[in-house]
């Protein structure tokens, strides 16, 4: 089966130094994939690979099955959409403006503004130019733009980095249902709560090398230490491990009514990353 992105010992260099060194990944169809590392690790440099806007040193990209400068037709970069930290907005034109140029441009009906603006809680500001809103609001102009073509492939780079929790939020339940829809995502980002709540498979990157690549569940299973932690009446707290005797101290509690709560010792995605790494992802 043809997957949507496939790299294969991919290499990037810039003069001497290597940002991207040996990678190998692929996304199917129909997930959203998280590209997850810590600053410098080499994510944007992935996106702009990805999306053709530079060319990696050796190795294999495709994307839609073939090579990767494909996408530089314009039939197939209306397959795409793109949000990078560069916004490419006009600033002294409102928000429907911007998006009314790029509606022509990719022969969209601009009934379609007013759509997407609603999903991600902007309407309110069409009118705005752009150089009057906060940075976070202009990185939401830039995704209704990345989405307004209804891409196939949707490639974000920290896409929520200058956002509060809400507008997070917004964007994150957008993405979702987005992907229901059936858009596949590439997800870069350093945040680890995004990637644990919006993706299905990961890859964990750390100096230009992908170190983890699995679903969020299998990660933890993983790395995570099997103990149970349990929380008595009395307000002592107890890690038990998971086996014949740990069971039986658990039924034990429970019988003397002593067990207030009993929740699995997972670790979280940053947890995983440092064990792997030794540094953390911020
Ligand atoms: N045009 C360039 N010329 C030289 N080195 C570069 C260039 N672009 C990126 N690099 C280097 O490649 C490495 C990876 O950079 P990249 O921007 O891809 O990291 P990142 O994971 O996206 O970081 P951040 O989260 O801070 O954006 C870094 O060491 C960076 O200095």
């Amino acid at each position: 089966m043809k997957h949507e992105i496939e790299v294969r010992q991919m290499v990037k260099s810039f003069g001497k130094k290597s940002a991207l060194n040996g990678v190998d990944f692929h996304v199917q169809k129909g997930e959203i994939f998280g590209f997850l590392g810590p600053s410098g690790s080499g994510k944007t440099t992935m996106v702009k690979i990805l999306t053709s806007q530079l060319q990696h040193t050796s190795g294999s990209v495709q994307v839609f099955g073939t090579d990767v400068s494909k996408l530089r037709d314009s039939s197939q970069l209306k397959r795409i959409g793109i949000l990078t930290d560069n916004s490419g907005l006009y600033d002294r034109l409102t928000v429907y403006e911007n998006l009314e140029l790029f509606c022509k441009l990719y022969d969209v009906d601009v009934k379609r503004i007013d759509e997407v603006l609603e999903e991600v809680n902007l309407i309110q500001d069409k009118k705005t130019v752009v150089s009057k809103l906060s940075k976070g609001m202009k990185q939401r102009v830039t995704l209704v733009r990345a989405l307004l073509h209804k891409p196939e492939l949707l490639f974000l780079d920290e896409p929520t980095s200058a956002l509060d929790p809400t507008n997070k939020q917004q964007i994150h339940a957008s993405l979702r249902k987005l992907n229901e829809s059936g858009t596949t995502i590439f997800l870069s980002t350093h945040d680890m709560q995004e990637a644990e709540y919006l993706c299905q498979r990961l890859a964990f990157l750390d100096h230009g090398k992908i170190v983890e690549l699995d679903n969020p569940h299998n990660l933890r299973s993983k790395y995570g230490d099997s103990t149970i932690n349990l929380v008595l009446r009395n307000g002592s707290r107890i890690q038990i491990k998971q086996n014949e005797n740990g069971a039986q101290s658990i039924a034990q509690y429970i019988t003397n009514g002593e067990l207030m709560s009993i929740h699995s010792n997972e670790p979280t995605l940053g947890e995983i990353f440092i064990q792997l790494t030794g540094r953390s992802l911020q």
